[in-house]
């Protein structure tokens, strides 16, 4: 017998990959790296080209896509009972062997994405995992499905027997990441009342726009928590602010909430800025150095672009969390901390793990309940909000009386792309409340990034007396806005005789009346 024309027993191809996976599930392995390293050992030893596992969740009753040996594309598969093949499998607690892919027609190709060239060379088994000692009626956990080449159908039914030997096996460690996810969800929905006290949103949280109001949610179930919180954006979105949130609405917000930019930092630096080191420990370490571990021992530790420790430290970091034990450099003396950990990441993690440059059980571990932050282009309604709140707390810094941001200028906030998202927006903010020397941010204010026709779709290439028009005329609309209609006030505002007024107001066709019931903005 062979497996894909290879000379080697199966029986031994068998036996050598049941030994591995018993190595892998030491009962003080973690639960979800043990599990993936066994779809690993399946997919190296009998040519798979993906395994996973998917677990009934009991709060959704739907099974979840829950461990994979591969990235999958789609975050957050689930499968509902009795619909697909891994849905039957489920419900009846058959195994199903399907010889092509593309051949059935129940074969949903939910979460791997697979092409029509994979669908048309690739088996599908898939079998359940049944509960080792089953009490009630319920005794499914989830299935383990692999995609296999396309094999002769009794082949295709010996990897099936031993995937059914395989799920026995796991049997015991499924049940308890069942129970784990069971206990996370509860804890989720406790939310804020965990810690005992309804907290409120942060006073400085701008979050107008559903999908930030979604995300401000997130942080208020997972703050009372200890679960890590992975917070996902790109730069400039409120990554930190967010895990100030959290951490304040955590049993833990009395005490410190440290912050590390892995980024900012030399990589043979980071190591002795989270664990700390003895003096002596390297030239430079003139005396004993607590590290962030131990300054934030009982609190929270903010981990900005996580994606950048090196993998020494990511494995060191791992440690930290697992054991809740660290190591100073230098020393061998382990302390014992107690931290809740924020990470945060502008970089897709799953491609770096594809790469080898982020380990793929500390991913598992710091993946616990991802939060991803919408780019502000992509929620526009934040963008005034925010702008005010930014004018009135620079309007302070810099004790100027500026009172209000004129329409042209609301325009182009509004149309711009904000590359560098909330960040770029309070820059740009400051600027012109340094800059400006009147009561109303305008156009001229903002940096000329906001004015090019590349940036805004607004044509810029105007004559000079075209533009001269252009202010004058938002000059006056924002004096009429403020005047309600009133345009001798205007004209008293402006400096210039009622008659001006009148002139111009007829000359750029200006209707006066849409400006006597607003309200000043
Ligand atoms: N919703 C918001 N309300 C008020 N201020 C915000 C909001 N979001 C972001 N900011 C402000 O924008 C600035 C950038 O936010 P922050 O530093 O939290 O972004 P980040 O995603 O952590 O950036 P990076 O990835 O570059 O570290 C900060 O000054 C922050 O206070």
């Amino acid at each position: 017998m062979s497996i894909n024309g290879q000379p080697e027993k199966v029986e031994n191809i068998y036996l050598s990959t049941l030994n591995e996976i018993l190595n892998s599930i030491a009962p003080q392995n973690d639960l979800e790296p043990s599990l993936n390293s066994i779809l690993k050992i399946l997919a190296k030893d009998l040519h798979f080209q993906r395994a996973f596992l998917a677990i009934m969740d009991p709060k959704s009753e739907k099974l979840k896509l829950s461990i994979t040996h591969s990235p999958a594309k789609i975050d957050h598969v689930t499968y509902s009972p009795g619909k697909g093949v891994v849905g039957r499998v489920y419900e009846t607690g058959k195994a199903v062997v399907i010889p092509r892919m593309s051949d059935n027609t129940d074969f949903l190709n939910k979460a791997f994405g697979r092409s029509d060239e994979e669908l048309r060379s690739l088996s599908f088994i898939c079998v359940p995992i049944k509960k080792a000692n089953p009490k009630e009626e319920e005794n499914i956990l989830g299935t383990i499905s692999v995609d296999s080449p396309i094999l002769p159908m009794d082949n295709l039914l010996e990897h099936k027997h031993f995937l059914e030997v395989v799920a026995a096996l796991i049997s015991n460690q499924v049940s308890r990441l069942q129970e784990e996810m069971a206990l996370q969800a509860q804890m989720l929905s406790q939310g804020p009342l965990v810690g005992g006290l309804e907290v409120p949103p942060p006073a400085n949280f701008v979050a107008t726009s559903k999908s930030i109001k979604q995300v401000l949610r997130q942080a208020r179930q997972v703050g009372p928590s200890r679960a890590t919180a992975l917070l996902r954006g790109e730069s400039g979105t409120g990554k930190e602010l967010l895990a100030e949130a959290i951490h304040g609405c955590s049993p833990r917000r009395d005490k410190p909430l440290v912050k590390l930019n892995c980024a900012a930092l030399p990589a043979e630096l980071v190591e002795s800025e989270l664990f700390g080191h003895q003096k002596g420990a390297f030239t430079g370490a003139y005396q004993n150095k607590r590290g962030l571990f131990e300054v934030a021992n009982n609190g929270t530790l903010f981990l900005d672009e996580i994606g950048e420790l090196s993998l020494d430290a990511q494995a060191k970091v791992l440690r930290a969390i697992q054991e809740k034990e660290i190591q100073r450099v230098g020393s061998e003396q382990p302390i014992t901390v107690d931290v809740r950990l924020i990470c945060a990441t502008h970089q897709p993690l799953e491609k770096l793990l594809k790469e080898g440059r982020f380990r793929e059980d500390l991913f598992y571990r710091v993946n616990v309940f991802p939060i991803f932050i919408p780019a502000l282009r992509e929620r526009r309604e934040d963008i005034l909000p925010l702008a005010e709140q930014f004018l009135e707390l620079f309007s302070k810094e810099y004790d100027k009386n500026i009172k209000r941001i004129s329409s042209p200028a609301i325009d182009l906030f509004t149309q711009y792309h904000w590359p560098g998202n909330v960040r770029e927006l309070k820059n740009c903010i400051e600027r012109a409340v340094l800059i400006c020397e009147e009561e109303v941010i305008r156009t001229y204010h903002l940096p000329p990034t906001l004015q090019t026709a590349e940036s805004t779709a607004t044509d810029t290439s105007l004559s000079f007396g075209e533009a001269v028009a252009k202010f004058e005329q938002e000059l006056l609309v924002d004096s009429l806005k403020k005047a309600r209609g009133n345009m001798l006030q205007a004209a008293r505002d402006l400096r210039v005789s009622y008659r001006i007024v009148n002139y111009k107001v007829k000359k750029y066709n200006i209707d006066v009346k849409k400006y006597t019931g607003a309200k000043k903005k």
